[in-house]
């Protein structure tokens, strides 16, 4: 996009690397990686077992220091803010959706989509409406007092992504979010994904799959922990008529 305005830009990753120390070795999971998603902006990360792309969403979230380079989310750059100020920008900024899902057994629908804004000190009443809300925007209102092991695969990935948008974070983070799910259920995953990009949200989603990739704006690839090569996506209509990704 080149008409962004300078909040527009949710995430700036710049020359980020990070090794892993492991006993007498060290391996180097980014190599001076950039990014920069903003809002309103879907990308998909691809790359080989073994690139970097799950390092690079970590990082992103704040759940993993980078070794050396800078990040930045919403303004805020993340080297610079203490620990209980990462906490809370995890909390309010970022939903994460991952491949398990997460979801707490024990918590009805509602209430797992409602936990970071109790986390994050909401009125109840608050919480249950806004999770009620993002419920609903999923297609799953019917389903709210839902335990997770009485919904669907595709149905607890909904809840995931309610969980990861409620309180209207602003970036969105999911690793491989569709796993082992069928692939009408994991089109529908991406599908919600957009949307939310749709509404305003940049969203950063890993996968290996080409036709999930093409739901995105752009594809990045990464290669030895460096990004290597970065395309307009096409759109999934286009695989419908055999063009390439
Ligand atoms: N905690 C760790 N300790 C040591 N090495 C690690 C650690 N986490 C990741 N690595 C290594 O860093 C590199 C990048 O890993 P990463 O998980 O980011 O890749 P990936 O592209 O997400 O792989 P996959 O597609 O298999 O999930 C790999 O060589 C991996 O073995």
């Amino acid at each position: 996009m080149s008409t962004v305005s300078p909040d527009a830009r949710v995430l700036e990753m710049h020359a980020v690397t990070k090794t892993y120390v492991d006993g007498a070795n060290t391996v180097t999971a980014l190599d001076a990686a950039s990014l920069a998603v903003d809002a309103g902006e879907m990308v998909a990360i691809m790359g080989t077992s073994g690139s970097g792309k799950s390092t690079l969403l970590a990082i992103a979230g704040a759940l993993l220091a980078p070794t050396s380079g800078e990040v930045a989310v919403c303004g805020e750059v993340l080297g610079q803010i203490g620990v209980r100020d990462l906490a809370r920008l995890r909390r309010q900024r970022i939903g994460f959706v991952f491949q398990d899902f997460n979801l707490l057994p024990t918590l009805t629908a509602l209430e797992n989509v409602a936990l970071p804004l109790d986390l994050d000190g909401a009125s109840s009443a608050t919480a249950r409406s806004e999770a009620r809300r993002a419920l609903a925007v999923v297609g799953l209102r019917e389903r709210a007092r839902s335990f997770p092991d009485e919904l669907s695969g595709g149905e607890r990935q909904r809840v995931a992504i309610a969980r990861a948008t409620v309180g209207r974070r602003r970036l969105l983070l999911a690793d491989e979010p569709t796993g082992a799910l069928d692939s009408v259920t994991g089109e529908a995953v991406l599908r919600g994904l957009r949307e939310r990009a749709d509404d305003g949200a940049a969203v950063v989603v890993v996968t290996h799959d080409a036709r999930h990739a093409a739901w995105a704006d752009r594809i990045v690839y990464l290669s030895d922990g460096q990004v290597v090569d970065e395309t307009r996506a096409s759109g999934p209509e286009s695989l419908l008529s055999g063009g390439a990704v």
